[in-house]
């Protein structure tokens, strides 16, 4: 996952390490940001979730260098981009140290190739809301880095400011509401949900633009083609069962605690869904219509002016890739397998997503 314009760029020496040893981390920051944001939940696609021999690269460098134990993922992007926001924002963003970071109380947990980018970064629009640009992976992969970890990752918020990040795979993580409600039993969960076949299609295209080699979708789809059994161990199929996980999160939230984002509204009216979302966590609607215009090249909305800054944005071209065209029949046999667990979750969610018409 990795958004368009803000790129990573490197933080600053603190006074007192030596330049060179500054140019290592740098190196090395730079280089775990570009990990997290190309790669992050997309290497959940098949199986286990394998880690990069660049974490453990750093882990032999930071050891070398001496360095103190720090995230995985740094610097926050925010901190980043706030260094080039006019004066205007400083006071809000806070680069010079004011604030403080806190544990987030309102996280967006899925759903993988749901749109959880756009509205991340549609949402930091807001004055009230700051957000870890990378995913954290905390509740799934990096829980064993303890809190203290994890709030170090945050950017620093001023009184009444809400911290917010973005992990997807955490709606699909069976400890995920457990550890979470640890943490907090208030903080407030918004998924944001796609129709599962165009979602498994685009979860699809994902590893396809990273490993051309795999089998087609097709292939893929079926434990047993001739008799049409479905493989639901497949991730790409699994993680569209969204009634079956949902469950797992009820038996630790209640469902006013939830909020369910449409994808596909998320696209044609993004205001809309941006209002439900304020709305949710107590915000003033502060991002309305105004703040987006329809990109006819990129086929999607974008922001007028991204957060911190005055041009246009559009996401980056991970997001809104074209998909192959998969066999009517298959995608037909998929919409039958889903319809009942939509329907399930329609019933659970009170709102009807309008996937199987
Ligand atoms: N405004 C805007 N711009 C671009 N793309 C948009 C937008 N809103 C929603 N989407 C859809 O977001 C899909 C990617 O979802 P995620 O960001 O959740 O993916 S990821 O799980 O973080 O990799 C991505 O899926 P694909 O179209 O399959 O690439 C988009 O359809």
């Amino acid at each position: 996952d990795r958004c368009s314009t803000t790129s990573p760029s490197p933080v600053k020496a603190s006074s007192g390490r030596a330049a060179g040893l500054f140019e290592d981390l740098r190196s090395l920051r730079t280089k775990r940001l570009v990990y997290e944001w190309t790669a992050g939940s997309e290497l959940m696609d098949y199986g286990a979730a394998r880690r990069p021999s660049l974490v453990l690269a750093d882990e032999r460098a930071r050891q070398v260098l001496e360095l103190p134990e720090e995230p995985l993922i740094l610097p926050p992007p925010d901190l980043v981009a706030s260094r080039r926001v006019s004066p205007r924002f400083a006071g809000k963003l806070s680069p010079l140290g004011e604030g403080s970071k806190k544990l987030p109380q309102a996280l967006i947990i899925g759903v993988k190739k749901g749109g959880t980018r756009a509205l991340l970064e549609f949402l930091r629009v807001h004055p009230d809301i700051r957000a870890v640009g990378a995913e954290p992976h905390f509740f799934d992969r990096n829980y064993d880095n303890g809190l203290e970890w994890y709030r170090e990752l945050m950017p620093k918020t001023l009184e009444g400011q809400i911290t917010m990040e973005k992990t997807p795979s955490y709606f699909v993580t069976r400890e995920a509401p457990a550890r979470i409600s640890a943490m907090s039993r208030d903080t407030k969960l918004i998924v944001v949900v796609r129709d599962p076949v165009t979602r498994a299609i685009s979860d699809y295209t994902q590893t396809l633009s990273k490993k051309p080699d795999i089998p087609s979708f097709e292939s893929l789809t079926f434990k047993n083609r001739t008799t049409g059994l479905i493989d639901t161990s497949w991730s790409a199929i699994q993680i569209g069962i969204y009634a079956k996980h949902l469950d797992n999160w009820l038996q630790y939230f209640p469902m006013d605690q939830i909020l369910f984002v449409s994808g596909e509204r998320l696209i044609s009216d993004p205001a809309g869904e941006l209002g439900r979302v304020q709305d949710f966590l107590g915000l003033k609607r502060i991002i309305t219509d105004k703040h987006f215009y329809f990109n006819q090249t990129k086929g999607f909305p974008c922001l007028k002016k991204a957060e911190g800054s005055s041009k246009p944005h559009c996401l980056g071209k991970t997001k809104g890739r074209t998909h192959p065209n998969i066999d009517p029949e298959v995608v037909q046999r998929l919409r039958d397998f889903y319809r009942p667990f939509n329907m399930k979750f329609y019933q659970m969610t009170g709102r009807f997503f309008g996937w199987d018409e």
